[in-house]
């Protein structure tokens, strides 16, 4: 299917040294603020090098996925949702290399420990020991990007948060493609969600399409995340952040292990551009929508076949 694309490099932004205690105000901070802002805008993505998150607790993480992946079938069907998208999701046939679980509101350990004991009924301590300060950690990141996004406007004084959110984690496995020939592991598609923080074991795969329409392939450096902006976001911003879309693309023999971290809004949430982002230069782009409905819309067939965000487009 295809050929295969470019490998392409999106901004790469240092949080690893920030403190949001320490350096919010100061000079450094400002100019990181400025340059998630421009990659939000120009690509609605870009790379972050976290070294809080340490090599070797990604390592035993991706050990504890792939141990996951492992159980058989009936086990992961276990994880369940009324919400499709925080639920075990695979054997598609347009997608058939991919399968993901997910714990929704995984910032709650309450949470991690059903998923723990629906998937392990006799327990499995490591799992829940080495998952819960992964999340705490990528929620530490989450939140210090979701500040600088809102410094960036300069709406950090009057906000706190961008919209009330829960964490969603997915964890995915791609299964390495017959005869190793490049082709299609997760559907092109924009998030949902506010936005992603994405990192992957080893294998690379992940490609992202410019505003110009052209897919490039992404070659973070081991241990670095991937943020990408949402739909929810791109409301939010009055479209000003872009919402990139998103593929992952196989090839070669090995299978590919990745995880997810989505902050996702919480049931109710009525998502609208912030005021102070509509004037007369921004007219308002986006009329504002019910969460729920925008989700259960997006998952429709109608909605799958379309830019479902587009459809809240103010003409
Ligand atoms: O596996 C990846 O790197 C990407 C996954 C993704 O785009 C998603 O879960 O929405
Ligand atoms: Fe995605």
């Amino acid at each position: 299917m295809g050929s295969d694309c470019l490998s392409f490099q999106i901004p790469v932004i240092d949080f690893s040294k920030v403190s949001l205690k320490h350096d919010r105000g100061s000079e450094g901070w400002h100019r990181l603020c400025i340059k998630v802002r421009e990659a939000c805008e120009n690509y609605g993505c870009f790379e972050v090098v976290y070294d809080k998150i340490l090599p070797k607790s990604q390592a035993e993480t991706f050990s504890i996925v792939k141990e996951l992946f492992a159980l058989p079938l009936e086990k992961k069907l276990r994880n369940v949702n009324s919400n499709p998208f925080h639920a075990y999701a695979g054997q598609f046939t347009q997608a058939p290399l991919y399968e993901s679980c997910a714990i929704s509101d995984a910032s709650d350990s309450d949470e991690v420990r059903n998923f723990v004991e629906l998937m392990w009924p006799d327990g499995h301590d490591h799992f829940r020991q080495t998952i819960s300060p992964m999340i705490e950690q990528l929620d530490e990141l989450n939140s210090l990007i979701e500040k600088s996004i809102l410094d960036s406007f300069g709406l950090g004084g009057k906000i706190d948060s961008i919209m009330a959110c829960k964490t969603l984690l997915r964890l995915q496995r791609y299964k390495a493609p017959p005869n190793g020939d490049y082709v299609n592991g997760l559907d092109a598609h924009t998030d949902k969600l506010l936005s992603a923080i994405l990192c992957a074991d080893q294998v690379f795969g992940l490609e992202v399409q410019t505003k110009d329409g052209q897919w490039h392939k992404l070659s973070p450096s081991p241990n670095s995340f991937i943020f990408i902006v949402g739909d929810p976001l791109m409301a939010w911003s009055n479209g000003r952040l872009h919402s990139a879309k998103h593929r992952v693309m196989m090839k070669g023999h090995e299978e590919r292990y990745s995880l997810a971290a989505f902050p996702a809004p919480v049931e109710g949430t009525v998502v609208r551009p912030q005021k102070e982002l509509v004037d007369e230069e921004h007219p308002q782009f986006y009329k504002e929508f019910d969460y729920t409905d925008f989700i259960k819309f997006s998952l429709s067939k109608d909605g799958m076949a379309i830019d479902a965000l587009a459809t809240y487009k103010l003409s």
